[in-house]
C-alpha cells in the first residue's frame, strides 16, 4: 500500500507506471460485523453507539469484473446511510448484500460476513476491468453511489428505477471508507482539480440528491424565485440544497436548531432563517397527535420572512416529526419532495390540505449518472462549494459516524484514507485561490 500512495504522490508517476503497481492482497477497511447485527436490540435508536459496530479490518481485496475499477481511496466521507448500517436501522445491510449476492456469480462476491461501508470517494485508479474504456490507471476520480446493472428496460430513461439499483457501499459491498473500494466503472467522474482529496469526497453522496431532488425535472424542477423551504439547512443535503437555492435564483427558508447554524446559512447568502429550537415548536402533543396550531405559528413566521408568501417547495428529509408541517406550509400548487425520514418513516398529515390545495408529494432518491455528473460538474466549476467541516482518521470513523448520528457535525464530515494528512491532492491552485474562503466555510466550527 505504501508504494500505491508514493505512486500516487509522485510528481513523476505516469499513468503507465500506477497500472504497473502490484494489487496488495489486502487492504483497510471500515466494516460493520454480519455476526453483530443484534447488538444494540433492545435500545432506543439514540442510544445505539456506532464507535462499538464500526471496526477497522484488514480484507482481501475483491476480485475485478467486467465494466468495474479497482481504486485506491485518498479521502471519504461519512453519510447518512452509514450511520443507518451502524446502527442496524430500518434493517441489517447484510439483508441487501445477501439479495445481491443471489442475482448472479459474481455478485456473489459482495454476500459476505462483513460489510465495508462508504458511499464516498476521491482517489486514484488502480486497475479497470474488461470492457472500460473510459478511464484509466492514474485517473484521479471522485465516484457517486449509483449502482446499477441496466438489463431492465425500465431503468433505461431513468437510471435510477432500474429494478437492480443499488447504493454503493450500502446495499452493496466493497464501500468507500477503505483503502480500496471497488465500483462499477460507470460511477467514475473527474476529480475536481481545485479540490484536496477531502473536500473532493465530501459533496458526491449529498450533492447529487439535493440536485435531484431540488433542481432536476425529476425533482421539484426549482425555479428563479420560488420559496423553498429546507429543513436542517446546515446539514448534509441541506448545506447544498441552500446553495443550489441561492445560486438558482430561489429564496430559501432555512430551517436550523442553533444560533451557529444560522449564522453559516447567512454566511452562505442565506436571510430567511429559523432556529427550531429557539422558536420551540413542539408539531407533536403526544406520539400519536400533531397539533396544528404548531403548523400554523410555523407558517406564520414564513410569511413573516417572506412577505406574506408560501412555500413553493418543501425539501423534505427529517420525515414523521416535520412532514405534517411540511404539508401545511406549502402554497397551493406546491411541491413536497422528499428523500428520507430520520425521525420516523411512518409519515401523518392531513390530506386535506393536500388535495383542496392540489399540492404534489415527490420521491426522491440519490440521483442518476446524468444528474450526479451534473452535480459534480457545478462542483468542478465553483458555482458550489463543498461544506466539509471536520475531517477524522481512518481509525476514528466511528467517532465521526457517532457524530453525524447525535446531530453534534456541521455540513460534512470527512475521513482520510491512504491521503496522509489533510490538504494533498489540490491541482489548480489558481481556481481554488479564488474560491477559498467559501470553500473553507465549514470548517472547523
Ligand atoms: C443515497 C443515500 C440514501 C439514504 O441514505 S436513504 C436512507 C437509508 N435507507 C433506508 O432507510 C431504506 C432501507 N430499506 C428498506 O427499509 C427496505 O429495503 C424497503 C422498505 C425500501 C423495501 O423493503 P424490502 O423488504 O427490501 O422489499 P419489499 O418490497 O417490502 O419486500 C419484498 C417482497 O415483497 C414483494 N412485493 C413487492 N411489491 C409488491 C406488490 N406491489 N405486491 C405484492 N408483493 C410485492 C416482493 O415480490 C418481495 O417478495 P419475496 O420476499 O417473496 O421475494
Ligand atoms: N434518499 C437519498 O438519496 C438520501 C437520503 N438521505 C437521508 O437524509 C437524511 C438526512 O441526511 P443528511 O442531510 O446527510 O444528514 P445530516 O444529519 O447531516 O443533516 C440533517 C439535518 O436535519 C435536521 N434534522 C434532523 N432531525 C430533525 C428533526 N427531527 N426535525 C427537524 N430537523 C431535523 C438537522 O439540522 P438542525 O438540527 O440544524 O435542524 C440535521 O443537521 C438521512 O436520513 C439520510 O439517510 C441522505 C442522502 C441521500
Amino acid at each position: 500500500m505504501k508504494d500505491i500512495l508514493d505512486a500516487i504522490q509522485s510528481p513523476d508517476s505516469t499513468p503507465a507506471d500506477i497500472a504497473a503497481l502490484p494489487i496488495p492482497e489486502s487492504y483497510r477497511a471500515i466494516t460493520v460485523h454480519k455476526d453483530e447485527t443484534e447488538m444494540f436490540a433492545g435500545l432506543e435508536t439514540r442510544d445505539k453507539d456506532p464507535r462499538k459496530s464500526i471496526h477497522l479490518d484488514e480484507v482481501p481485496v475483491p476480485e475485478l469484473g467486467p465494466g468495474e475499477a479497482l481504486v485506491a481511496v485518498m479521502a471519504s466521507s461519512v453519510n447518512y446511510n452509514s450511520v443507518w448500517t451502524s446502527i442496524f436501522e430500518p434493517l441489517s445491510t447484510f439483508g441487501f448484500l445477501e439479495r445481491y449476492g443471489r442475482t448472479n456469480e459474481l455478485a456473489k462476491r459482495h454476500d459476505l460476513p462483513y460489510h465495508i461501508i462508504g458511499s464516498d470517494l476521491a482517489g486514484v485508479v488502480l486497475r479497470t476491468g474488461p470492457g472500460v474504456n473510459a478511464w484509466q490507471p492514474g485517473d484521479e476520480v471522485v465516484a457517486h453511489c449509483l449502482s446499477v446493472e441496466l438489463e431492465s428496460s425500465d431503468g433505461h430513461n431513468d437510471t435510477m428505477l432500474d429494478p437492480e439499483q443499488r447504493i454503493w457501499g450500502f446495499e452493496t459491498n466493497f464501500g468507500g471508507l477503505a483503502e480500496i473500494a471497488l465500483v462499477k466503472s460507470n460511477q467514475l467522474m473527474p476529480k475536481p482539480g481545485h479540490l484536496s482529496w477531502e473536500e473532493a469526497a465530501a459533496p458526491g453522496l449529498v450533492n447529487s440528491t439535493a440536485y435531484r431532488q431540488l433542481v432536476s425535472r425529476n425533482g421539484a424542477a426549482m425555479k428563479q424565485g420560488d420559496n423553498v423551504l429546507i429543513w436542517g439547512a446546515s446539514g448534509g443535503l441541506g448545506s447544498y440544497a441552500t446553495q443550489f437555492a441561492l445560486a438558482g435564483g430561489a429564496n430559501p427558508i432555512c430551517v436550523v436548531s442553533s444560533p451557529q447554524k444560522a449564522e453559516i446559512c447567512r454566511s452562505m447568502g442565506a436571510d430567511a432563517i429559523i432556529d427550531r429550537n429557539a422558536e420551540g415548536y413542539r408539531f407533536w402533543k403526544d406520539e400519536q397527535t400533531q397539533d396544528p396550531k404548531e403548523w400554523k405559528r410555523f407558517g406564520k413566521r414564513i410569511r413573516e420572512l417572506t412577505g406574506g408568501e408560501d412555500i413553493d417547495i418543501v425539501f423534505e428529509h427529517p420525515g414523521r416529526e416535520t412532514f405534517g408541517a411540511s404539508v401545511f406550509v406549502t402554497r397551493k400548487g406546491g411541491t413536497i419532495t422528499t428523500c428520507a425520514s430520520t425521525s420516523g418513516y411512518m409519515h401523518e398529515y392531513d390530506n386535506r390540505y393536500l388535495w383542496m390545495s392540489l399540492k404534489r408529494i415527490i420521491g426522491s432518491h440519490f440521483a442518476n449518472y446524468r444528474e450526479a455528473w451534473e452535480a459534480n460538474r457545478l462542483i468542478a466549476k465553483g458555482k458550489i462549494h463543498p461544506t466539509l467541516s471536520k475531517v477524522y482518521s481512518l481509525e476514528d470513523t466511528g467517532q465521526a459516524a457517532h457524530d453525524v448520528h447525535r446531530n453534534a457535525h456541521q455540513g460534512k464530515v470527512g475521513v482520510l484514507c491512504l491521503a496522509p494528512e489533510e490538504g494533498l491532492g489540490v491541482r489548480d491552485e489558481e481556481m481554488r485561490a479564488q474560491h477559498l474562503d467559501a470553500i473553507n466555510r465549514f470548517r472547523n466550527i
